[in-house]
């Protein structure tokens, strides 16, 4: 199995990238849904938010108002820290669970697609990684537009992540997303082509078939060498 990294900063395509993989029968694992799911009223990781940030967070109806977590954590860094460390267990153990009922359905290639790939280390477990960039210009007014915001909010969520710049630096494949629609999925094309190429004997082994086989292979050895010792 290949599990393909997707990664960015906020507003930078990431979405707009996996929804063109999905589009071509790629499967993606989508952290944001995972990590908004991880928080639904009665939760663990629900719990565990209103517990340390209190009932303030709560809309009517008992869900976390993440807009409003939002603000508090996108411009406070120590209480952002405190919500990833809370949610890092959910998440990543959440994300294992995706991986392994698309391993069980015989996936292939599948893509993750997490915006804290490089901070919550969970780039070794991926290859190849791609970093869909954005210039700083055009990820500011992106972002503004999508989530009707000032400057400065928009800003604050920017400067919550690692630089995309230094992203670009780890990425195996980078997509340009700055310009047109059009031009991001011409370039998608190539990364399609990319990586979708035949498994490696690694890959393979690791793939649904792969482990069947080696565990076939066992079974058949041990009865040759039962038989050959009566
Ligand atoms: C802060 C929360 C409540 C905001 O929810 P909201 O629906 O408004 O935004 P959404 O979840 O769609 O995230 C939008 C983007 O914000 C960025 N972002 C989200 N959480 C973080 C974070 N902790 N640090 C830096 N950037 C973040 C990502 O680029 C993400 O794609 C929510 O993002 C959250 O619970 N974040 C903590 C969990 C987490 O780490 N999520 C990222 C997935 S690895
Ligand atoms: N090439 C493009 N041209 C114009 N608009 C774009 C382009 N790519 C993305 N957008 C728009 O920019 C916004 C951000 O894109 P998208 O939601 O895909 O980013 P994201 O990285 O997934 O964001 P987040 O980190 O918040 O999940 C969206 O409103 C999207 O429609």
């Amino acid at each position: 199995m290949r599990i393909v990294g997707l990664t960015g900063g906020i507003a930078s395509g990431k979405s707009t990238v996996s929804n063109l993989f999905k589009s071509h029968g790629v499967p993606v694992v989508d952290a944001d849904l995972v990590a908004h799911d991880v928080i639904r009223k009665g939760t663990g990781g629900w719990k565990k938010v209103v517990a340390a940030f209190g009932n303030d967070i709560l809309l009517e109806n008992g869900e976390i108002d993440r807009a409003c977590l939002g603000q508090i954590v996108f411009s406070d860094s120590t209480k952002r820290q405190l919500l990833n460390r809370l949610l890092a267990p959910y998440i990543s153990s959440d994300i294992f669970w995706e991986v392994m009922k698309l391993w069980l359905k015989g996936s292939k290639v599948i893509v993750l697609d997490i915006p804290l790939l490089f901070e919550a280390k969970m780039d070794k477990w991926t290859a190849p990684i791609i970093v869909v960039w954005v210039d700083p210009e055009t990820q500011v007014q992106r972002l503004m537009a999508r989530d009707g915001i000032p400057e400065e909010q928009a800003r604050n969520k920017i400067n919550a992540q690692t630089a995309l710049d230094w992203k670009k630096t780890k990425a195996d494949i980078v997509i340009n997303n700055s310009g047109t629609i059009e031009e991001t999925k011409l370039q998608f094309q190539e990364v399609l082509n990319q990586v979708t190429r035949p498994l490696t004997w690694k890959e393979l082994a690791l793939s649904r078939e792969g482990v069947f086989w080696v565990f076939l292979s066992a079974i058949v050895g041990i009865l040759v060498v039962q038989k050959n010792l009566k």
